[in-house]
């Protein structure tokens, strides 16, 4: 079996019930409150600027050339694809690309991004790689889910824009990248290098799950 497989069985629980989370549900059938949205925006916009430096510290990691334009290329395209979403979706509530910029991270979502640039900054490429992994693979997996379950949600004058992107076969494909790339480096690693790994896989997936979670409840400083 693949290691990705292996990963994925691992964490079928808690990407079961992130699939079942009220705010992902929400986009779906669409009862999902602006409100929650437009926090949900604002906070994933600085968590991307973030995210974005990973697949920077990836092209420095790479071993080759092939795997540093791959990195490069996702730089690319959450800083132009994935975040221009974000931004045409701010200018729609009359939120300005400087006042996306300057959100003001909540703790959980500070908590997850100083995890994984610490493994990226500090760890091998392979733990850079399952860190991350969660991230794209899950949003994919949601995205197809979404665009299953809910057929009618792509037509969403709200939802429907990010259900097409993270169920976009160009989101897919840039996913099932890193996946095989994931599954090509795990062949040489030890029984306790891919434990490692696991433990941050499983580690990114519950911040996955809490991300859901403090965009609905509005989690925030205490002062
Ligand atoms: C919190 C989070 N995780 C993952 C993704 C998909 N890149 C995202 N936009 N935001």
């Amino acid at each position: 079996m693949k290691y990705s497989q292996i990963l994925y069985k691992k964490v079928n629980e808690i990407w079961k019930q992130t699939h079942q989370h009220p705010f992902v549900v929400g986009m779906g059938n669409g009862d999902l409150p602006v409100e929650s949205f437009i926090r949900y925006m604002k906070q994933d916009y600085v968590f991307l600027i973030d995210y974005s430096k990973l697949f920077a510290l990836g092209t420095i990691k790479a071993r080759d050339l092939e795997t540093m334009a791959a990195f490069a290329k996702l730089l690319h395209e959450t800083l132009h694809g994935e975040m221009e979403l974000h931004r045409q979706y701010a200018a729609r509530f009359g939120i300005t690309n400087q006042q996306l910029e300057d959100t003001r991270p909540t703790p959980m979502n500070l908590a997850y991004t100083r995890y994984m640039l610490n493994v990226a900054q500090n760890g091998s490429l392979e733990e850079l790689i399952s860190a991350l992994l969660p991230c794209m693979w899950s949003y994919w997996e949601i995205g197809k889910m979404l665009a299953e379950n809910y057929p009618n949600s792509i037509e969403h004058p709200l939802y429907g824009e990010w259900i097409k992107m993270y169920s976009s076969d160009e989101f897919g494909s840039l996913a099932g990248w890193l996946i095989d790339l994931l599954d090509n480096l795990a062949e040489e690693k030890s029984e306790r290098e891919l434990q490692m790994l696991e433990e941050h896989f499983l580690t990114t997936s519950r911040f996955e799950y809490m991300f859901w979670d403090m965009v609905y409840q509005g989690g925030d400083w205490p002062v």
